[in-house]
């Protein structure tokens, strides 16, 4: 390829970044869409792959999964090696043209109020660590909203680390273990947060806390937890409230209510990770709010 053609994708691809994240250009998704497809066309990996991303997300555009997937393929086929291993994972899975799962295991129920359920071996041993390492280099102390400002804060209850998967980075494997996450929920998958992946070293741990949010309407009515290692002691989920205690392997999930009928916060689904004795513990979390929530609203 031409230098010149190279370096012009490189620069779309850096315009549709600017776009994306509102500085230091105006945000303007639908134009970053524009400039992400050209850069793909004039050669840019990065911005094919976030090309998938946004696509399927709905990002700028309508979701389109079948479109999302056609350019994966495409990229596939362009030899990206990212691509091809996307590609793989999504051959795997047993999914629906909208990306949605054909079937799925049944819950064991494991309390009524709050509601608990758990599936055993839901994801497999790829998909976690597909999840584990999509935010490797994001890593960092676990941050909570100060319940005075709403602000995000450092805080001692969350001794781990976490990183949020943004929209940029929701992957199409990604992107359809939460259509699975939302047909296990019975939830919309617009309802869902970006993904959160946690981290404990031995010793840390998450204190018994609840998940729903101060001061919001649109509340975090349901938690996923995917477990996505083994080879760890302790770091059980631990409800105090309701005597319950979880000790999921990889690829198991936990789900629970965090509000009561009323839509208030439910002081029963309070629940801590407790210490990990040994090794590190890898987590997923989705908190699910009531109503649709606008990935890109919270950002820039
Ligand atoms: O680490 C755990 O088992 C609990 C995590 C948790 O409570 C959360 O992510 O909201
Ligand atoms: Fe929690």
């Amino acid at each position: 390829m031409e230098h010149a053609a190279l370096s012009s994708a490189a620069a779309m691809f850096r315009l549709a970044t600017w776009h994306l994240v509102g500085d230091p250009l105006p945000r303007d998704l639908p134009r970053a869409r524009l400039l992400l497809r050209q850069s793909t066309d004039a050669g840019n990996a990065d911005a094919a792959m976030m090309e998938v991303a946004l696509t399927a997300n709905g990002t700028g555009a309508p979701p389109d999964w079948a479109s999302a997937r056609r350019l994966l393929e495409e990229a596939a086929a362009r030899d990206i090696e990212i691509a091809q291993k996307h590609v793989n994972l999504l051959s795997g899975m047993d999914i629906d043209a909208q990306g949605y799962p054909r079937r799925l295991p049944p819950p064991e129920k494991l309390s009524d109020t709050p509601l608990v359920h758990s599936w055993r071996n839901v994801l497999t041993a790829d998909e976690c660590a597909h999840l584990a390492t999509s935010v490797l280099d994001l890593l960092g102390p676990s941050m909570v909203v100060d319940p005075r400002t709403g602000q995000q804060i450092a805080h001692p209850v969350r001794k781990s680390s976490a990183a949020v998967i943004g929209p940029t980075r929701e992957t199409l494997p990604i992107q359809a273990i939460q259509r699975r996450l939302s047909a296990m929920t019975g939830t919309s998958v617009s309802a869902g947060e970006p993904l959160a992946i946690l981290h404990y070293a031995p010793g840390q741990e998450y204190l018994p806390h609840v998940d729903t949010l101060p001061h919001e309407p649109n509340q975090r009515v349901m938690t996923a937890l995917i477990y996505l290692n083994k080879g760890y002691l302790g770091g059980e989920t631990h409800f105090p409230g309701i005597g319950l205690t979880m000790a999921g392997k990889a690829g198991d999930v936990l789900v629970f209510t965090n509000t009561q009928e009323d839509g208030s916060p439910d002081a029963r689904s309070r629940h801590a990770g407790l210490p990990v004795r040994n090794g590190t513990k890898w987590l997923a979390t989705r908190w699910i709010r009531n109503q649709p929530l606008d990935i890109w609203a919270s950002r820039g």
